[in-house]
């Protein structure tokens, strides 16, 4: 066989690159090869960073599609110096963009499967391949706090906004007995007409998509003022640290949808960390009103979330030297954190980093999140069955782990329940139970059994009449939502599709389920199976396929915000605001600065989203001016 370009180039990706400039083809070809290997992961880490920013250039060309018309108008950005809280005003010629109510946008169209809705059975897909058989952990890397930190970045960027419609799902005749609910009612998603000819039909996300803390602060004025004391600029808050309940025992707070213990704590630290950015603000700037202090305290503490989700969390999930660094990078540059402190941001993005660059860029698609990035989030499998309380009040020895106090199965941790037991296990117990727990791992057949018979909330945080199966619910969500399936979105990311189950994993039992459910059909696979069927990168806790995605986004976030580009300084945040954003490297030091003492005394590895008697990180590859200070 000749070594053509059509030799060369997957069939079925050809006619993606038909589309490409010659440029953009020849950069396509590259990242082809490298995936013809399969080894990027192995590659040094400076060749890995670069095969990701041209993977990332690509997608940014050819993965972002505007659904909807842009519909705002042009205003002074200098009369929105603050984040408004409904985030209007953000994009700095539409003041609707990423605001409440719009539209998800898309990266690739709507699907073209020829499979129905009900093909094969979501009931049947739950149960042949995501019930969880036997707990699965995912090991000391990701504990109970680093999955319901992902949790509370869920929910302060994305919740579809509902129809009044219901629909039912029924088992079929045969799996109907092993089956945790044999039918179920929920509401439809709400399809929107878009004016446009290109996507005719989109949904609206009903929380901000900015990266705008909207989960602590709600997602419009009302829900703002609900959580504020309106003075000097703090947020409500119990006498136990925790969050403050309405009279009917719902939490206080910017978001209440779904919430369990874990979450609910998490959002407590947060007001804490609002409520002390106040007292420093106030020593510092002593002629700040409640406003002024409000909104810095809001910018501040928004921009720590951003980037301990950038150079924390994300690279506890992706646990290699490549994304390490290349998370570092996004956020301070190439040249590391001591260059970004005293240049900043004038040597450009890949030198300084996205965070703090000149105008905010969207790659002239207007900023959303995507109907496609919502499901490669849906990681409910993080969840286990049963939350293990330690009794830190123990005397053990230095080497020696909490001993296990109690253990509440999930179901009565959550909502209003779960709130009282909150209460009564207390802020600090809770923290360091979950920091010793591991939480689930994102494979097949380990999906929470109660959530297979879970009655979900409303947007008022209260409980709705009719249990839904999640499992099935979220397998029926993606077609009802044109998301592609695994094979049509591999296709679309540039990705090298599958032709047989054993490109996907090696695993024969999978197979085997695989092969029950869908047949022989690689096309039909759905996405969430495909991305937790999918043979793992080692050091990953998510699929290759998902983190593609993920890749695009993380940076989308950053760049397209003009209060982490354009408007990140002092000007906006205040001096003493920037400092306190540079001081804060990880979640570690929130926890130091609240509960001083507590870290040192039962963390023994390096971040507080890894299981917490794990071994510190190990020597590493990434250059040292890349690297954490120690
Ligand atoms: C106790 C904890 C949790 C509960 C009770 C819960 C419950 C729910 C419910 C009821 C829905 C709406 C389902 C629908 O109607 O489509 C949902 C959506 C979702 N959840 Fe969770 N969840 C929890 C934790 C998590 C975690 C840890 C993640 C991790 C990423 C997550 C990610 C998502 C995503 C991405 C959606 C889709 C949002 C959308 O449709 O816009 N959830 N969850």
């Amino acid at each position: 066989m000749g070594l053509s370009f059509s030799s060369f180039i997957h069939p079925q990706l050809h006619p993606l690159v038909a589309k490409m400039s010659l440029f953009d083809a020849f950069l396509f070809c590259v990242i082809h090869f490298v995936d013809k290997l399969k080894m990027w992961h192995r590659f040094p880490v400076i060749m890995g960073v670069s095969y990701l920013g041209i993977r990332r250039y690509l997608q940014q060309q050819y993965n972002l599609l505007h659904v909807g018309k842009t519909i705002g108008k042009g205003y002074d950005t200098k009369e929105f110096s603050y984040r408004t809280p409904d985030g209007t005003y953000n994009h700095p010629t539409d003041h609707l963009v990423g605001s409440y109510g719009t539209f998800f946008g898309r990266n690739m169209p709507p699907s073209e499967s020829v499979h129905g809705l009900l093909d094969p059975n979501p009931i049947l897909v739950a149960s042949r391949l995501l019930s969880r058989k036997e707990f699965i952990d995912c090991g000391k890397q990701f504990n109970m706090i680093a999955c319901s930190w992902i949790q509370l970045m869920i929910h302060d960027w994305v919740d579809h906004m509902e129809d009044t419609q219901q629909v039912e799902i029924r088992a079929p005749e045969d799996i109907v007995e092993g089956c945790p609910l044999k039918s179920f009612r929920f509401f439809q998603t709400k399809k929107v007409m878009t004016g446009s000819s290109d996507v005719k039909t989109g949904s609206l996300n009903i929380r901000t998509p900015w990266w705008d803390g909207s989960v602590i602060y709600g997602n419009d004025e009302g829900g703002m003022r609900r959580v504020r004391t309106f003075k000097d600029g703090k947020l409500i808050v119990s006498v136990d640290g925790l969050l403050k309940h309405n009279e009917k025992g719902v939490p206080i707070s910017g978001d209440v949808r779904n919430s369990w213990a874990g979450f609910s704590l998490l959002l407590a630290l947060f007001v804490k960390e609002h409520n002390s950015v106040c007292d420093m603000l106030k020593e510092n700037y002593p002629d700040f009103d409640d406003e002024k202090l409000f909104c810095h305290a809001r910018l501040v503490t928004s921009a720590v979330i951003a980037k301990i989700h950038t150079i924390d969390w994300t690279v506890q999930l992706l646990k290699t030297d490549t994304l390490k660094a290349g998370m570092r990078i996004n956020w301070y540059g190439f040249l590391g954190k001591q260059v970004k402190d005293i240049f900043g941001h004038i040597l450009g993005p890949i030198l300084s980093g996205l965070v703090g660059l000149g105008k905010p860029r969207d790659h002239g698609v207007p900023y959303s999140f995507t109907e496609e990035f919502v499901s490669v989030y849906r990681m409910h499998s993080l969840l286990p069955e049963k939350l293990i309380v330690r009794d830190i009040e123990a005397k053990v020895d230095e080497h020696k782990n909490p001993p296990i106090e109690e253990e509440f199965p999930m179901e009565e941790m959550l909502g209003k329940e779960g709130e009282r037991r909150l209460s009564k296990i207390g802020m600090e117990k809770m923290i360091v139970s979950m920091g010793y727990q591991a939480c689930g791992a994102l494979s097949l057949w380990n999906y929470p059994n109660w959530m297979r018979n879970l009655i979900p909330q409303d947007v008022n945080g209260e409980d709705r009449t009719d249990p839904v199966d999640m499992a099935a619910l979220e397998i029926y969500r993606d077609r009802e939502r044109g998301v592609a399936r695994y094979n049509e979105f591999r296709r679309n990311m540039f990705m090298i599709p599958i032709n047989h189950w054993d490109d996907l994993t090696d695993d024969k039992e999978v197979i085997r389920a695989l092969q029950e459910v869908y047949g022989d059909d690689v096309e039909k696979l759905d996405m969430l199976v495909g991305l937790q069927a999918e043979k793992k990168i080692k050091g990953f806790a998510i699929s290759e396929t998902a983190f593609f995605l993920f890749l695009l986004t993380a940076s989308r976030r950053l760049e397209a915000d003009r209060f982490f580009t354009i408007n990140f300084n002092p000007q906006t945040y205040t001096k003493k605001g920037m400092e306190w954003i540079s001081k804060t490297e990880s979640l570690k030091d929130v926890i130091d600065r609240h509960f001083p003492g507590m870290t040192q005394k039962w963390m023994k590895c390096s971040s507080a989203f890894s299981v917490w008697d794990s071994a510190p990180n190990q020597a590493t590859l990434i250059p040292l001016y890349l690297r954490p200070a120690p």
